[in-house]
């Protein structure tokens, strides 16, 4: 194992609670009702975009015209601006696994759908930011995933091969977009995945808690060979 490529939002962080005020806000300004937490969580992994999309159609719009959605959108990013690291935390023990690869010498990187510009601030706020040498969002490129070009990317910047990286996710894009990269994926059972197992997939590996991420069997003989 070469590298590793981590997803942010039901990854590193539950970021759901500032996402859904974000939301909320935005459809309060449309006068429409406020959506519960649990339910935006499910909607979150595809973009803030399509975070907005989904939310104005829950909340009971027909599917919005592009000027109407490019406005919610706007409003919404106005809002999350405003909040975006009031109520975000890491999983537990995210810190210290993260530092744990970096001390076996592993370049981490962050590849996210988020907009890129909340990527740096958020990492900053979650005192995550010191463990990445690349930070890619989803609109810091032509592509944003499930498309492979992300992750490929991010490979390249690193200099390391995909086949030799690890994926870390929580969702079917993130499996998505490492099966269409040729990269391992390993999927975290406590993130968002639109409300469904993520399981039903079938990741690489599964990780119930974030330091598991150190059992995976090439990084587990990494380590175990480091140790000797
Ligand atoms: O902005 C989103 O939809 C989620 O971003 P993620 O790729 O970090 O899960
Ligand atoms: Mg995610």
């Amino acid at each position: 194992m070469q590298a590793l490529l981590f997803d942010l939002d039901g990854t590193l962080a539950h970021t759901a609670p500032d996402l859904a005020d974000g939301i909320n806000a935005m459809l309060a300004s449309f006068s429409r009702a406020p959506l519960s937490e649990a339910l935006l969580a499910t909607m979150i992994g595809s973009g803030s975009k399509m975070l907005v999309q989904r939310a104005l159609q829950h909340a009971g719009d027909e599917l919005p015209e592009p000027a109407q959605l490019e406005r919610a959108h706007h409003r919404f990013l106005q809002h999350y601006r405003a909040g975006f690291c009031r109520r975000s935390q890491c999983y537990p023990h995210v810190p210290e696994t993260l530092q744990a690869l970096r001390e076996q010498g592993l370049p981490l990187a962050v590849v996210t759908n988020k907009p890129e510009q909340f990527v740096a601030p958020l990492l900053k706020y979650l005192k995550l930011d010191e463990y990445f040498s690349v930070l890619i969002g989803g609109d810091t490129l032509a592509c944003k995933k499930p498309d492979a070009l992300p992750l490929l990317h991010a490979c390249e910047a690193m200099n390391v091969s995909p086949e030799q990286s690890l994926m870390v996710g929580d969702s079917i894009t993130d499996i998505l977009a490492a099966r269409a990269a040729g990269m391992p994926i390993a999927a975290v059972t406590f993130g968002y995945n639109h409300g469904e197992p993520v399981s039903l997939q079938h990741p690489d590996f599964l990780i119930d808690h974030f330091p598991e991420i150190l059992d995976i069997p090439s990084l587990s003989n990494r380590f175990s060979r480091r140790a000797k």
